[in-house]
């Protein structure tokens, strides 16, 4: 890996939409190859922007955003493909082929790295499909492989999308509200699973996440957005009620917790 592999900043960048919505204002932000950055801010504030714009899904209006020490291109083409390719998603929803094997979508991560005959006549070089399973075992769903993905879980459906988020083998990984869709308990298994993905592989990851006492238990750094600006950027372990209050520019309620009674932690 190169010293710039896996990192992202953002200078005097802005996102304006069509409609003349602010996405982004004057956001300078630089994220370090391999941080756990957990981005917060109250619904409309900006975080998917942010994320899109890292991997060129959203262009900017005007400033600069490199990725892996090379600027984002501004237009589609063979150039975004291929920095795409080293850019995993996570979904809120999961995003899989439900009727296809487990192992069929986590193959879909190699679709940039295999030419395209062999992936439409299902002809995966065995080193892909090993790839796609040491995936499958990061997650440890490996003996899943094979069941239909509308055959699991909703906490076993994500993993299967970090599975192929991971046998992208990306330089960043961008999770969109990934825990959204899961009751508590699995929410946190998958918070586990991202922050120690992150901690074995070094892979940079920014997750967009809706619940505060989440962002507190498994943000390293919290990332604050309002009106597409950023308001906050610090260590998790010292984040106060009060930063989250400007940041929502309201005050902390219940349902920005996930776990009871930690309103005022
Ligand atoms: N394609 C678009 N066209 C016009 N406006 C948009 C578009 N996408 C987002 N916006 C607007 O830009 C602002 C930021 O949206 P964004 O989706 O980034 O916020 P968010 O913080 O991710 O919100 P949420 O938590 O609800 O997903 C919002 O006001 C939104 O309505």
């Amino acid at each position: 890996m190169t010293e710039t592999q896996g990192s992202i900043r953002f200078s005097k960048a802005n996102i304006v939409y069509p409609n003349g919505v602010v996405g982004m204002k004057d956001l300078d932000l630089e994220i370090k190859p391999g941080e756990f950055v957990v981005v917060v801010g109250s619904s409309g504030a900006g975080k998917s922007t942010l994320l899109r714009a890292v991997n060129g899904l959203n262009k900017l209006t005007s400033g600069r955003v490199e990725v892996n020490g090379r600027q984002v291109p501004s237009q589609d083409g063979r150039e975004l493909r291929e920095l795409r390719k080293q850019i995993g998603m996570i979904f809120q929803d999961f995003r899989l082929v439900k009727r296809l094997s487990v192992m069929s979508n986590v193959l879909m991560g190699r679709l940039g790295h295999v030419p395209g005959w062999r992936t439409l006549l299902n002809l995966w070089p065995a080193a892909d499909r090993e790839i796609a399973m040491r995936a499958l075992e990061r997650v440890g769903i490996p003996d899943k492989a094979w069941v239909k993905a509308s055959d699991l879980s909703g906490g076993q459906q994500q993993r299967v999308g970090i599975a192929r988020a991971l046998a992208q083998e990306p330089a960043i990984i961008l999770a969109d509200e990934p825990v959204a869709s899961l009751d508590p308990v699995t929410t946190h298994q998958v918070m586990q699973d991202l922050v120690r993905i992150n901690r074995e592989l070094g892979i940079t990851t920014l997750v967009n996440l809706h619940f505060l006492d989440l962002a507190r238990e498994y943000g390293q750094r919290i990332i604050g957005l309002r009106f597409g600006e950023l308001v906050y950027d610090g260590s998790a372990d010292t984040v106060t009620d009060r930063d989250f209050e400007e940041i929502y520019g309201r005050e902390v309620r219940e349902d920005d917790v996930l776990d009871e009674g930690q309103a005022s932690a």
